[in-house]
């Protein structure tokens, strides 16, 4: 068995990194940024007020002045303002030749066309320079994971189609004569395929671009023509059949199809069964089948990988630390995953630890990370999280 560590390293040299393609703006949320762009104008182009009231040369209270004219938002002032002249001006619109201050109109008495600043006067210029948010040739770095506030800053930028990474295509295939999907009725002995849905929605949100294939049966032909019908994925994925029980198919049939093995089982807990190499164009992962060792599996190992494959660099997932709330027994030889509670005073561990126990995984926000041979923790000690 090799260690967590060494299994990502592992995992990342088999990554190949992907392509890329031009997608319009409102696809880009979520998608990586592949190459850097550029703003293709100043923003704002022009100098701005930023409030409604009146642009003037000077401003004091007391101070009168004659209105000329209006600059709205799309519709400028085209005169000079000068000395004793104000122009109406509203929020957005570009601040008239001569105006050096914009005086709020709450700022104002009006008496038809003519203002005087009160009393109330309070001091700033209520103006936005020219390209005070960015210039023109300004850059958005590549890469980058692009969310909604890249999105906006793109739009401003005039920046209508944008190269991104392409998404990886990622093949899930449940291995199991007892599974059937969600909404089929289960015979006695069956269950319902719950790891591929899980995964799914984890790869969705990774950007990545996942398919469920038709659930194995526990025959190698079955197994072998659901392995032929992955396409052009990048990456494939098999749950379950990864142990040593005579119906573990996943590691043989692979293998005979071609796999390259990386590895196969990793002193981890849950998840030991894991295996990965290369077959044919696509990487393979092969996740152990109890439902709370693949999602960890995929929190551990298939989203570094998918983040690899985007160019976001070779990370492990992050973490972060936190104190116990209550005492932990001291840990085995794998580097253990534990299902734990995380509040304000500090994290807890669940009681129940089984890696099938789907109900727990789904109350806990965070995995506490116990070194193998780690040994007993106590009430306020520091511990390593993975939050979820
Ligand atoms: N003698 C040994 N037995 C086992 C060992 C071992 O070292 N020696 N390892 C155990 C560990 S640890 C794990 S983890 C499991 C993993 O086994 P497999 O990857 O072969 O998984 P299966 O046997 O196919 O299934 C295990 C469990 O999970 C359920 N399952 C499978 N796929 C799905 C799915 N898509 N959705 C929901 N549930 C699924 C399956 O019904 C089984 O209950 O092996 C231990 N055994
Ligand atoms: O890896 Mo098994 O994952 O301990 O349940």
């Amino acid at each position: 068995m090799i260690t967590v560590s060494e299994a990502l390293d592992r995992l990342f040299s088999l990554v190949e990194p992907l392509g890329i393609e031009e997608v319009p703006l409102l696809g880009a949320s979520g998608r990586v940024l592949a190459a850097p762009v550029e703003a293709m104008r100043d923003q704002p182009p022009f100098a701005a007020s930023a409030m409604d009231g009146y642009a003037v040369t000077d401003a004091r209270p007391g101070m009168s002045f004659d209105v000329i004219g209006e600059a709205a938002a799309g519709a400028r002032f085209d005169g000079l303002v000068g000395a004793g002249q104000a122009v109406r001006i509203f929020t957005g619109a570009p601040v008239p030749e001569g105006a050096t201050t914009v005086v709020i109109q709450e700022d104002i008495d009006r008496d038809g066309g003519r203002i005087t600043i009160t009393d109330r006067f309070s001091r700033g210029d209520h103006i936005r320079p020219a390209a005070g948010d960015f210039r023109k040739g300004d850059r958005i770095d590549a890469p980058r994971r692009l969310g909604p506030q890249d999105i906006a800053l793109m739009a401003s930028m005039n920046i209508a189609r944008v190269p991104v990474i392409r998404r990886p295509k990622v093949a899930l295939i449940s291995t199991g004569d007892e599974l059937v999907m969600p909404g089929e009725q289960p015979g006695p002995d069956q269950i319902i395929a719950s790891n591929t849905f899980g995964l799914h929605a984890l790869l969705r949100d990774l950007g990545a671009e996942p398919r469920l294939m038709p659930i194995a049966r526990d025959t190698e032909t079955s197994l072998r023509n659901v392995f032929g019908m992955v396409d052009d994925a990048d990456l494939v994925v098999t749950i379950g059949g990864a142990s040593v029980g005579d119906h573990d198919l996943v590691a043989k049939v692979a293998g005979d199809m071609g796999l390259d093995r990386a590895f196969h089982k990793v002193a981890m807990r849950p998840g030991k069964p894991l295996m990965s190499g290369r077959l044919g164009n696509a990487m393979m992962i092969g996740l152990p089948g109890n439902p709370v060792s693949a999602m960890v599996c995929g929190y551990v190992f298939i989203a570094p990988v998918i983040r690899a494959m985007q160019g976001l660099g070779r990370e492990a997932v992050s973490r972060t630390t936190a104190p116990l709330v209550a005492p932990l027994e001291a840990n085995g030889l794998r580097e253990h995953y534990m299902r734990a509670r995380l509040g304000p005073d500090g994290v807890s561990a669940f009681d129940r630890q089984d890696s099938s126990l789907l109900s727990i995984l789904g109350e806990a926000d965070a995995l506490i990370v116990r070194p193998p041979h780690d040994p007993p923790r106590n009430t306020g000690d520091i511990v390593q999280i993975v939050r979820l």
